[in-house]
């Protein structure tokens, strides 16, 4: 799956957010996109859910809108919505009919995650905290049958535990044969614990691309050699 030579700007005249821009996502990786507040991460990730079209260049062997799931922040919910409900209503997305009994959602927990989940099955979504709301999506769109699963942030406001097991969960579904996840995040230490393909956004371009180890050759500390590709 493939963007090639995007261009996009949100009015006639406005700045161009990108600027032909290529990214070939890796089939069984993360594939992470970084950049500065504002550098066009949620933009791209609109285009490749199809919901803004680009000014220029294409989606290039990419897949239907029913094959993508995408998360994106600050959706509102309803606060009523207990957390069984929200994975229902997730699940009941799903292209093959899902049985409210099917333990699929709890599958492949481990001790902690599955006591958190049961904590949150009965809890209304107001009364849950922003972490756990978003490890509750996060993990609720993973069990979905999907070709690209797009995450905007998943793991921010998430405990350091919690925060390596929707990682874990994002890397098992991104090894899945023929599944394709991008994510972003602003907490770059976190992808060394992961593999990981990083495409860094700045400028309307793209200035980096590849694994962590390359981000960290230069600079030890990955905020360090974010810091000096952005200056540049
Ligand atoms: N509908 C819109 N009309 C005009 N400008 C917009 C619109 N939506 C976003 N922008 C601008 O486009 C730029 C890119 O925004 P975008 O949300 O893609 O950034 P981002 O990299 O996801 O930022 P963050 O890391 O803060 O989430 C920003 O300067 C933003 O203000």
């Amino acid at each position: 799956m493939e963007i090639v030579n995007m261009d996009f700007r949100y009015q006639e005249g406005g700045r161009k957010i990108l600027d032909n821009v290529n990214v070939r996502l890796k089939p069984d990786q993360l594939n992470v996109v970084l950049g500065l507040n504002g550098s066009g991460k949620t933009t791209l990730f609109n285009i490749m859910a199809g919901s803004l079209k680009p000014n220029a260049g294409e989606l290039s062997e990419w897949v239907k809108k029913s094959e993508i799931a995408y998360q994106v922040q600050g959706v509102p919910f309803l606060n009523a919505l207990k957390g069984k409900d929200l994975v229902r209503l997730f699940l009941k997305t799903a292209s093959r009919p899902f049985d409210v009994q099917n333990p699929v959602f709890f599958d492949g927990m481990n001790e902690r995650e599955q006591s958190l989940a049961k904590h949150l099955w009965h809890l209304k979504l107001g009364d849950m905290s922003l972490g756990e709301r978003r490890w509750l999506m996060v993990t609720a769109m993973c069990a979905l049958d999907r070709k690209l699963y797009i995450f905007d942030e998943p793991t921010s406001g998430v405990d350091p535990d919690s925060r390596l097991n929707v990682l874990n969960r994002l890397e098992s579904v991104a090894s899945s044969s023929g599944q394709y996840v991008v994510m972003s995040t602003h907490t770059l230490q976190e992808l060394g614990h992961v593999e990981c393909h990083i495409f860094l956004v700045h400028d309307g371009r793209i200035v980096f691309e590849g694994s962590y180890t390359d981000l960290t050759s230069v600079h030890q500390n990955p905020d360090e050699a974010f810091r000096e590709l952005v200056r540049s």
